[in-house]
């Protein structure tokens, strides 16, 4: 048996069977780690980015590394956390140009002093493609934190900004498309959000960060959570990129929005916030469907994941 019979999701559920959680602290299966601190809670996560599987070969070093840190700030957004600290773990080719590290550099702390990150370490070697790990540590008050597998049937699902427009970027860089730099801008330099999601921290009863696809993101929460969702496909805020499909922005990740299910007692809050958009429901089930005119629309199963 190889990885690929069993596929990025199998994979982490046979680490996990190998876990030795003591159980004090959350650990694997969330977006973070919560580490209980007293009166607060530590949030932990670490995120790689791969050459050729996370950015191409010539990708600009300062977004680059404005990227590599956001992705992680994005995992503590999906907690509704605070982001603190950073290590940044830089495995590079022989003959990488110090200009290019400096410019990484550069666009790692640029994204650090938006979000009041502090670099404090890391490790760095060499390898065959450049490899980028950041592992980042956030807070919270005992027991704010928002995790994947507290949604209840009944609440509301909410959705920040707009989805697709990431794979819309994706897409254009790929097939060189000219004119969507709006698109390429999404894929290339995402903003982790924290702010909005601080914003519903006091609503939420799951959160996720849309990493693989909305879709799948949306189904980790059902999985966890063990109940099922509707999403109405006329109240998806959809990307406005007309090259690709819609069914394509509702798999293709990379959006770094946040999905948060939300006491029904509070849509009016919602319905107010500046940054979400009430996108369906938390029912009795096991998965994501989609409804459009009381009909199910069938999306075949979708979303990214290495093998
Ligand atoms: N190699 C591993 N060892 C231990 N735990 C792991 C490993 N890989 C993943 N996990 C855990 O599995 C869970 C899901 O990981 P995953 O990387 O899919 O997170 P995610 O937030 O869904 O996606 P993203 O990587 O885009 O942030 C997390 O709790 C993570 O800590
Ligand atoms: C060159 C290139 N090819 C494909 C993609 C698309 N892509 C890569 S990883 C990923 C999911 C999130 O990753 P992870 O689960 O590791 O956080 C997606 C949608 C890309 N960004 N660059
Ligand atoms: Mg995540």
């Amino acid at each position: 048996m190889k990885v690929e019979n069993i596929g990025e999701f199998g994979l982490i559920d046979r680490i996990k069977a190998f876990s030795n959680s003591k159980g004090h602290a959350l650990g694997i299966g969330d977006d973070c780690a919560i580490i209980p601190q007293g009166e607060r809670e530590i949030l932990v996560s670490v995120d790689a980015l791969v050459e050729g599987v996370h950015f191409f070969k010539n990708a600009e070093p300062f977004l680059l590394g404005r990227k590599s840190l956001a992705v992680n700030i994005s995992d503590i957004a999906a907690m509704a956390g605070e982001p603190k600290w950073a290590f940044l773990s830089l495995s590079l080719k022989s003959g990488t140009e110090l200009s290019w590290v400096d410019d990484f550099l550069k666009g790692f702390i640029s994204m650090a002093d938006e979000f009041g990150v502090e670099l404090l370490g890391g490790d760095t070697t060499k390898a065959k493609e450049t490899v980028i790990g950041v592992t980042i540590i956030g807070e919270n008050p005992i027991g704010a934190s928002v995790k994947r597998g507290t949604a209840r049937a009944g609440d509301l699902v909410c959705v920040s900004g707009k989805i697709g427009c990431s794979y819309a970027g994706l897409k254009a860089l790929e097939l060189n498309l000219k004119g969507y730099q709006n698109f390429i801008e999404a894929h290339i330099n995402p903003t982790p959000r924290v702010n909005e999601a601080l914003s519903i921290r006091e609503f939420a009863t799951a959160m996720i960060d849309v990493s693989d696809g909305f879709i799948q993101d949306c189904n980790h929460i059902c999985k966890q959570s063990g109940v099922g969702m509707k999403i109405w496909w006329d109240s998806i805020p959809f990307c406005d990129a007309d090259f690709i499909t819609k069914e394509q922005m509702l798999c293709g990740g990379e959006d770094y929005q946040i999905a948060a299910c939300i006491d029904r007692r509070f849509k009016d809050k919602i319905e107010k916030n500046p940054y979400f958009t009430i996108v369906g429901e938390v029912v009795e089930g096991k998965e994501v469907v989609i409804v459009k005119d009381s009909d199910v629309i069938e999306i075949k199963k979708c979303g990214y994941e290495h093998f």
